[in-house]
């Protein structure tokens, strides 16, 4: 099985969290998702992290703690996502490489259907109620 170490970020401002819809034709397709994306050679995460939030969505942030650390099996590969908590740091968010994205309250988050892998990190969300 192949094994993936995938970054993602918790980016909250003003209250809310972006969150963002996968391209069509891509894994987990149309699923939503906490932004970022997969661990290149040499990269820290965090620096993963940084240019996955350029890429998709062109904004800076400023990565912060670890939120969670996710173990998940789909059918062919293995998942681990490193969860980071993120502010903004500069730019608007647009949808350079993503379907959509949303600016959520927590308790709007169970209206979308994220991936199977972010159902912890969408309750622990709940659970914990982070200050903005
Ligand atoms: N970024 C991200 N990926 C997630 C989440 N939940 C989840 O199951 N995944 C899975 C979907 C994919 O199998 C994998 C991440 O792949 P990706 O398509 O985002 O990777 P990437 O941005 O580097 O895209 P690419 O260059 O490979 O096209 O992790 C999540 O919340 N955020
Ligand atoms: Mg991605």
């Amino acid at each position: 099985m192949q094994i993936l170490v995938v970054t993602a970020a918790v980016i909250k401002h003003n209250g809310k969290i972006l969150i963002s819809q996968r391209n069509e034709n891509t894994h987990q397709a149309l699923k939503w998702e906490f932004p970022g994306g997969k661990l290149e050679p040499g990269e820290s995460p965090e620096q993963c992290l940084f240019r996955e939030i350029k890429e998709e969505l062109g904004l800076s942030v400023i990565v912060e703690d670890i939120f969670d650390v996710v173990s998940h099996i789909y059918d062919n590969r293995q998942i681990i996502l490193l969860c980071y908590l993120c502010k903004v740091a500069g730019g608007a968010a647009r949808a350079l490489d993503c379907r959509a994205f949303r600016w959520v309250e927590v308790d709007e988050l169970a209206r979308y259907d994220f991936a199977a892998a972010d159902r912890v990190i969408v309750r622990k969300l709940q659970d914990c109620r982070l200050p903005s």
